[in-house]
């Protein structure tokens, strides 16, 4: 299926809607149409009564047409008014639509598909070009296709007047409508794809100067990362320039063109009155009429510009959402059973494209209720067991089951169910302490919030805030230091209370008293049916677990348990 196609079937759940704003654009311009055409032959026809004298202007009725000229004005009015509610109305619909089909195919891809995408052309992708993809109906379906119906309309109109007249019109609509629009199109198609491409670039290195810009304070780059932005916006503005000098110059050739057609038709609707086959207030009534066409072709410069934005637009995040995830959705969904026991049998997982295996012929038992340290130097694997559970990756050989059911039948859902995770590079959320415990558990009573504080050992650095739990955290946490970020990352964890908690190095950035409080509560606070995965190169931390596994050469070790 080709782009629009594919966009063609993203619309049809608003097709209904946007019918009806086509409809009414329609009807707006044929009004207008029809004001013009009528009030030039209503002046004129007066003219020529008020010339003819008192039994002409007896004889001339001014009420039929004044009513008709009051009538196209008045569903004009209307007719723009409900056109602008409805097709405004139908792109909102169609964009919010856009973006939940993207977020819906973009979700199984987390982490490791996204992983090799920069985040700020992903965030550029999904506000952006979602946009412009919503703006596909109301400013290319709809000028294109309101004019295609309205200038057939005018056309015949006009031919039941004059045929050669007619022709004029004709030729002038499809010089304005389509030649110029796609010369234009055509002559700017470089410097759009080159705005594209540019925008692109500059909104990803944006993001990441934005979120590392302390960094490149401190390596001393922030001078030249300006100068790269100016260089990529002064080659944005150039390419614009052209692209405006395009389009006015367009419009320009659009409005001589539409002029010229409206003194031919005049000349020819003369030609024919000198004939005796017009009427003279005919004469006006054509040339206005005339006029009033070309309103409609108006915008269909801009709309071929932005046809091809869109194509460009669409395609980039199709391109994204097109990704097949990095693991496939389970065949046959199951559900963990209790005991919540996690077992590797000759397991093998290896990166995708990566050399080696991080796990190799590994075979690893935990029961529920088990509190295990996961041990082992720098890379050997520890936080690639988190990869596996919540399936983010796959595993190649082996087999493993988590409360008796195979992995590969697991959603992340379900398994966040059961198991929570304070990973090494966690996540805190821009507001106040309570929304971040709120997004860990949304039906949280303040009670349990300040256990789980408590639990984390941070319960009295927030009492001691003014703001309490409302107190703001920051971007990525950042007012909090490390050691507070990490334990209100893990004070979220024990909110949820989850059958299994896994630790990434929960004591990092933390002093040797906090460290101990804060593992003697943990471990004080859990039921005994909680299982404790705790991966650290702390031995102090080991120490506290009833079992240690070292992970070494990608297999784990039994390397000591409790007495
Ligand atoms: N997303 C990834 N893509 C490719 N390779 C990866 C990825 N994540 C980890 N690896 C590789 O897999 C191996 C195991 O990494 P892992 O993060 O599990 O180590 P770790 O034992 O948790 O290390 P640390 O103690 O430093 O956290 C390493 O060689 C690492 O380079």
């Amino acid at each position: 299926m080709n782009t629009f196609s594919r966009l063609a079937v993203l619309m049809k759940p608003i097709q209904r809607e946007m019918l009806i704003g086509l409809a009414l654009a329609v009807v707006a311009s044929l009004a207008n149409f029809g004001l013009l055409f009528l009030s030039g032959w209503l002046l004129a026809a007066a003219a020529v009564a008020g010339l003819g004298g008192i039994v002409a202007q007896n004889a001339f009725n001014i009420f039929l047409p004044a009513v008709g000229v009051r009538f196209f004005a008045t569903v004009r009015i209307l007719a723009r008014y409900l056109e602008r509610v409805v097709t405004h109305d139908a792109t909102l619909r169609f964009i919010g639509r856009v973006r939940a089909w993207s977020f819906e195919r973009l979700a199984p891809q987390a982490p490791a598909v996204l992983a090799q995408q920069r985040s700020g052309d992903m965030l550029f992708r999904f506000v952006s070009d979602t946009d412009r993809m919503g703006q596909f109906y109301l400013q290319v379906m709809l000028p294109f296709a309101a004019a295609a119906i309205c200038c057939t309309a005018y056309v015949v109109i006009t031919g039941l007047f004059s045929l050669p007249a007619a022709l004029v019109l004709g030729v002038g609509l499809l010089l304005c409508g389509t030649i110029i629009p796609l010369i234009t199109a055509k002559l700017s198609a470089h410097a759009t794809a080159q705005i594209s491409l540019q925008q692109d670039m500059m909104h990803a290195d944006l993001t990441e100067i934005v979120q590392g810009m302390g960094e490149f304070m401190f390596l001393g780059a922030a001078g030249s990362v300006q100068k790269h932005i100016a260089d990529q916006q002064a080659n944005i503005r150039l390419c614009r320039q052209k692209i405006f000098l395009l389009e006015d110059g367009a419009r320009c050739l659009s409005t001589i063109i539409g002029t010229l057609s409206a003194v031919a038709m005049l000349a020819l609707a003369t030609h024919a009155y000198h004939a005796g086959t017009l009427s003279a207030a005919c004469l006006p009534m054509l040339a206005l009429g005339g006029l009033a066409a070309f309103d409609v072709v108006g915008p269909l410069p801009a709309a071929w510009q932005l046809l091809g934005h869109v194509r460009v637009a669409a395609r980039r995040v199709f391109a994204v959402c097109d990704q097949p995830p990095c693991v496939p959705a389970p065949a046959a969904k199951a559900s963990p059973v209790q005991p919540l026991d996690l077992c590797f049998c000759n397991l093998g997982m290896r990166y995708p494209e990566a050399k080696h295996w991080a796990l190799r012929h590994a075979n690893l038992l935990i029961r529920q209720g088990e509190r295990v340290a996961l041990v082992g130097p720098s890379g050997a694997g520890k936080s690639t067991l988190i990869n596996l559970l919540f399936r983010f990756y796959d595993y190649q050989e082996g087999t493993a089951s988590f409360g008796n059911v195979d992995l590969k039948n697991v959603d992340a859902d379900v398994m966040a169910h059961h198991v929570g995770v304070v990973a090494q590079d966690y996540h805190l959320f821009q507001g106040s302490i309570r929304r971040n415990l709120m997004i860990a558990c949304p039906n949280a009573t303040e009670e349990k919030m300040w256990r789980a504080l408590q639990i984390a050992q941070l319960a009295e650095f927030v009492r001691a805030e003014p703001a309490g739990l409302d107190t703001l955290i920051g971007e990525e946490g950042v007012r909090l230091s490390g050691g507070q970020a990490r334990r209100l990352a893990i004070a979220q964890v024990v909110l949820r209370a989850p059958a299994w908690i896994i630790l990434d190095e929960p004591t990092e950035g933390l002093d040797t008293q906090t460290e101990q409080e804060l593992m003697t509560a943990l471990l004080s606070a859990l039921p005994p049916q909680a299982t404790i995965m705790c991966m650290t190169h702390n031995p102090a931390v080991a120490g506290l677990m009833d079992r240690v596994v070292r992970v070494e050469d990608g297999r784990f070790h039994e390397a000591g348990r409790a007495p």
